[in-house]
C-alpha cells in the first residue's frame, strides 16, 4: 500500500456493559469493576488517509464537544507516533453514529480503532499487547476494544478473560441527556460494595448495574427510557449511562418493539457479537 493511499472504512463498534458491578474504591480513587463486555454491529466508521508528514488532523460529520488535541482519536494517532517513532501522519475522517458520552464506548472505540487501524497502515510493528498498553493510558475501556474479543473484565477495566456469550438482539435507546463518567464515581450514594465473584457465578446469576439506580434517580430521561423499554424486554444501562439497552432473542421481535418507540426516543437495532467488527476488517488487510 503506498503512503498516499485512502484505506476502506474502519469500524469502531459500540459496546454493552451486559452487568457492571462495582466492588470497591482504590486509593488513586479508579473503582473495582466487574463487568461483561459484548460488542454490537452498530458504530462509528473512521477513514484514514497515510501522509509522508507527520501531522494529524481530523475531520467529523458532526461538530464534536471537544476540541480536536483532546479527541481521544488525534491522542491515539500522537500516542502511536510517539511509541513507535513513526514519521508519519494521517488525515483522520470519522462518521460519528454513536452518541458521546452514553456508556457505549464510542470514544474509546475510536481510540482502539486509530490505534489498530494505523498501527497496521503506518506499519508499526507493535504487538496487540503494547497497543493494549498504549489504549489504557487513553481511557479505562481501550483494551478491550483493541483485543475485539468479548470479555469479562475486573480491575479497573483492564484485566480481561474472554468470553463466549449468546449472541442476542438488542434495541438500544439513547435518552438525552449526558450523564459524567467521572461524576457517577465520584457520587457518596454510587454503591461500592456488591461481592466480588466467580465468572462462572455471575453468569449464571441475574445481570445487574450497579450505577443504575443513581443514575436513574438524577436523570429522569433515562428512567423513562428503561421504564418504556422494561415493558418489552429485560433491560438495562450500559456503563454509567445514559444510554440503556433491551434484549431480545432474534431481529424481528426487536425490530417490531423498535417500530413502537415513542418519537421522542432515539436510538437503534443491534446484534450482539463476540468478534469486534475491527477484527474482520484487520483480516482483510
Ligand atoms: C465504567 C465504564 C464501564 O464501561 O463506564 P462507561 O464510560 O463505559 O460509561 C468505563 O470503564 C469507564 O471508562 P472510561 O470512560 O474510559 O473512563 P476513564 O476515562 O478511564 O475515567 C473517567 C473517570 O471515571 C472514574 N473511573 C473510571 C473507571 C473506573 N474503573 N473507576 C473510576 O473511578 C475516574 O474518576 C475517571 O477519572
Ligand atoms: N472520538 C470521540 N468520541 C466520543 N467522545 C470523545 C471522543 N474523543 C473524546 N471524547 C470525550 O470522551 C467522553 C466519553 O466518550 P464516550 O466513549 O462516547 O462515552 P462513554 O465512555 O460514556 O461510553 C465524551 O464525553 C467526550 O468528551
Amino acid at each position: 500500500m503506498s503512503d498516499t493511499s485512502v484505506s476502506l472504512a474502519w469500524p469502531a463498534p459500540a459496546k454493552l456493559n451486559l452487568f457492571l458491578h462495582v466492588n470497591g474504591r482504590r486509593v488513586d480513587g479508579y473503582h473495582e469493576l466487574q463487568t461483561l463486555f459484548q460488542f454490537v454491529d452498530f458504530g462509528d466508521w473512521l477513514d484514514f488517509k497515510v501522509l509522508d508528514k507527520a501531522d494529524i488532523t481530523l475531520r467529523s460529520n458532526i461538530t464534536m464537544d471537544v476540541a480536536p488535541a483532546d479527541n481521544l482519536i488525534v491522542k491515539a494517532a500522537k500516542a502511536l507516533q510517539q511509541a513507535s517513532n513513526c514519521a508519519k501522519g494521517a488525515e483522520i475522517w470519522l462518521d460519528k453514529q454513536l452518541p458521546m458520552g452514553g456508556g457505549l464506548g464510542g470514544g474509546s472505540s475510536d481510540a482502539a480503532t486509530t490505534l489498530v487501524a494505523l498501527n497496521a497502515l503506518w506499519q508499526c510493528g507493535l504487538s496487540v499487547d503494547e497497543l493494549a498498553a498504549l489504549g489504557l493510558k487513553l481511557g479505562a475501556d481501550v483494551p478491550v476494544f483493541i483485543r475485539g474479543q468479548a470479555a469479562f473484565a475486573e480491575g479497573v477495566g483492564e484485566k480481561l478473560q474472554p468470553v463466549d456469550l449468546d449472541e442476542h438482539w438488542y434495541v438500544v435507546i439513547a435518552p438525552d441527556a449526558h450523564v459524567s463518567t467521572a461524576e457517577v464515581f465520584q457520587h457518596p450514594d454510587l454503591p461500592r460494595d456488591t461481592p466480588k465473584l466467580q465468572l462462572c457465578d455471575l453468569l449464571s446469576s441475574e445481570w445487574k448495574n450497579d450505577c443504575q439506580k443513581l443514575v436513574t434517580e438524577q436523570f429522569s430521561q433515562v428512567a423513562n427510557a428503561l421504564a418504556w423499554l422494561i415493558e418489552y424486554a429485560p433491560s438495562r444501562m450500559t456503563g454509567t449511562g445514559a444510554c440503556v439497552f433491551g434484549q431480545f432473542d432474534n431481529e424481528q421481535q426487536a425490530r417490531s418493539c423498535f417500530k413502537q418507540m415513542p418519537s421522542t426516543l432515539r436510538g437503534f437495532v443491534a446484534q450482539g457479537v463476540n468478534r469486534s467488527p475491527l477484527m474482520s476488517r484487520l483480516s482483510e488487510l
